[in-house]
């Protein structure tokens, strides 16, 4: 069976060519790229070259670029370096629909003294600006927010809360970890000072990623050693999966300039499912949002039984983040967005890629209504006993 794989904001596929550029760094150029010899200096030669491949697809300079073993660490790495930077300052600002490699960073944080916003959002995903104003003080050390989230593709308005995090002094990190490779980003014109991206998300492997710190931020290295990226990341460098990702980060500008292809099949998903199933609504702010994601809610069943019914067509989707799908928890971030309990379980989301085929979005389009009549009728949850959840999920959150 065919896969038809709808769960790119989960990983992604690796790109045929950034394979062929690694492959030799893998064989034959295996040289450290900081040894004295001219083996080792053409690895650092071509170490160099990913670095401006990637800066050049954030529009930075390539000494503003970090190679990280993913996107976890580049956003624990900024978070320190941000505090350290400033210890006078005990103050951390992000929002609740953050992925975990910052929600629970700052958890952490707060047991050892520090105080966090989370930052609130709407039923769209948003976040009110005005709450980011009110909580800045002159004590906030960091404004820390998302590009794009991860499970309803809702872009937040970076430029807007990064002149206010400027105007009260703290520092801006942004995890663009979903949004780097959908999105143009040009971090010259930006208020940016530290973004976070992800090999993986972007047709390059896993394990590996980039810290972009804007010239002129203070920055305190998270892993201390040796020399390597300028003292800011010691460890010898993962030389194959930084050709790699400089690679897919050249195909990524590229394929940037065609991204309306995938919007347009993801629209023609959206639209197709809405029209075929009832009770059904997209989550999240659909004017502000990734071009290749739909977080869709289908009342009154389980996302889990949808997603077992699609994989037994092969079809890969995903009912919430992947680091948490198998918790059975409703999504935080749907929970936060206040949306009520019976769409709150039976949401999917459907991310789509370069790769995505129109017979593939046809498919879908295909089982997806009988599944859902299939799994509404033997759903316990009516529409008459959808009241009474909702009631019960409130008491619950007291
Ligand atoms: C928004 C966001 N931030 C951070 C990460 C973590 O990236 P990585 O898997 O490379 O550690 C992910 C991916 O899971 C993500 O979606
Ligand atoms: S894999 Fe994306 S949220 Fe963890």
């Amino acid at each position: 069976m065919n896969v038809i794989y709808l769960d790119n904001n989960a990983t992604t596929k690796v790109d045929e060519q950034v394979i062929q550029a690694m492959l030799p760094y893998l064989t034959e150029f295996y040289g450290n790229p900081s040894s004295m010899h001219s083996f080792g200096g053409q690895v650092g030669k071509a170490v160099r070259e990913a670095r401006a491949q990637v800066a050049a697809l954030l529009g930075a300079e390539d000494s503003e670029i970090i190679f990280t073993s993913c996107g976890t660490e580049g956003n624990n790495a900024a978070i320190k370096a941000a505090l350290a930077a400033q210890p006078e300052k005990r103050h951390i600002i992000t929002t609740q629909v953050e992925h975990a490699a910052i929600l629970n960073v700052c958890k952490q944080l707060e047991k050892q003294g520090y105080t966090v916003t989370y930052l609130s959002v709407d039923r769209k995903g948003q976040i009110d600006l005005m709450e980011l104003e009110a909580a800045l003080t002159g004590n906030t050390a960091l404004v820390s927010t998302m590009y794009a989230n991860n499970e309803t593709g809702v872009v937040f308005p970076i430029e807007q809360i990064g002149l206010r995090a400027k105007d009260a002094g703290a520092i801006f990190h942004v995890d663009a970890v979903q949004a780097v490779g959908k999105i143009p980003l040009n971090l010259k014109t930006s208020s940016i000072d530290m973004l976070t991206l992800s090999g993986h998300k972007l047709h390059a492997p896993k394990g590996m990623g980039a810290l972009y710190v804007r010239r002129g931020v203070r920055f305190r290295p998270l892993l201390i050693g040796g020399h390597q990226e300028r003292g800011r990341r010691a460890g010898t460098e993962n030389v194959p999966g930084i050709i790699g990702l400089g690679k897919a980060a050249e195909l990524a500008q590229v394929h940037l300039k065609d991204v309306q292809r995938e919007k347009a099949l993801r629209d023609r998903l959206e639209k197709g499912l809405l029209s075929a199933i009832h009770d059904t609504e997209v989550n999240g702010d659909i004017t502000q949002r990734l071009p290749n994601t739909t977080s869709i809610g289908f009342k009154y069943i389980e996302g889990e039984a949808i997603l077992l019914s699609l994989n037994q067509y092969g079809i890969c989707a995903s009912s919430g983040s992947a680091c948490t799908s198998g918790s059975l928890e409703p999504s935080h971030v749907l929970r936060a967005m206040g949306l009520p309990y019976t769409t709150l379980h039976g949401s999917i989301r459907f991310s789509l890629s370069r790769y995505t085929t129109e017979a593939e979005i046809d498919r879908v389009l295909e089982v997806m209504p009988p599944i859902v009549e299939r799994l509404r009728a033997i759903s316990p949850f009516n529409n008459d006993q959808a009241d009474w959840l909702q009631g019960r999920e409130e008491a619950l959150a007291h």
